[in-house]
């Protein structure tokens, strides 16, 4: 009689450490518990495309060719990249056409957009940098009532004169501007 009623306290004990445990995991783990129960939130439209913009920029052939220096490599790195940035923002902030976007930005703001642009055209050639600015289509979304196309082959042909003026190759000059020239459908809006 004394056994089967230690079996019996024996038994609800057990239970009742089964139900704290099972309790206290689904209650500290709210990932654990919401996997189970409810669907992962959604990501937001910039989250999604700076994503869709980051795996862009890991594709070949902007990131290495195999069997060859990186483009990076073939440019001269990171001084001659910064070079071609700083004489590229002369020429597009001085333009007829599209200077008049970049007169009212701030010191800072130009020293900010210097930088995103040496890091973006940096990380797209495979060198050691890494984009952390926005995604194309937001920075640029409503700039003068939406860019035009004139308007990006103005920004475009600023960056072909900033690499002939550094002396930059024809086969990486082709490679840089197939890159800059990739963003016509996030950039141009009318
Ligand atoms: C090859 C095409 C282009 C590339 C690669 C490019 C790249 C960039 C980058 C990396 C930024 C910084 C993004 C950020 O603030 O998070 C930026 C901002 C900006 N871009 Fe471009 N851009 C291009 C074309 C243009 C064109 C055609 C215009 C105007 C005619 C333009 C005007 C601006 C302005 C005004 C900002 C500053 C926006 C702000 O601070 O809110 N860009 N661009």
């Amino acid at each position: 009689m004394k056994i089967q009623s230690l079996f019996t306290k024996a038994f609800w004990l057990a239970l009742a450490c089964i139900t704290v445990v099972v309790v206290s995991v689904f209650k500290l783990s709210p990932s654990f518990a919401r996997s189970t129960t409810t669907p992962p939130a959604q990501l937001s439209t910039a989250q999604v495309a700076v994503a869709q913009y980051d795996s862009r920029l890991a594709k070949a052939p902007y990131d290495s060719r195999s069997g060859e220096k990186s483009l990076y490599k073939r440019l001269g790195g990171y001084s001659a990249i910064a070079a071609v940035i700083d004489d590229t923002a002369q020429i597009v902030f001085n333009d007829p056409l599209i200077g008049k976007y970049f007169i009212g930005l701030s010191t800072n703001s130009k020293q900010r957009l210097r930088q995103l642009l040496i890091d973006q055209f940096t990380q797209a050639a495979g060198g050691p940098a890494v984009y952390t600015g926005r995604s194309m289509k937001l920075s640029h979304s409503g700039i003068g009532g939406g860019l035009t196309n004139a308007e990006y082959d103005a920004f475009v042909n600023g960056i072909a004169q900033a690499l002939d003026k550094n002396n930059v190759n024809q086969p990486e000059k082709d490679e840089v501007l197939a890159f800059a020239n990739s963003f016509r459908d996030e950039i141009v809006e009318r």
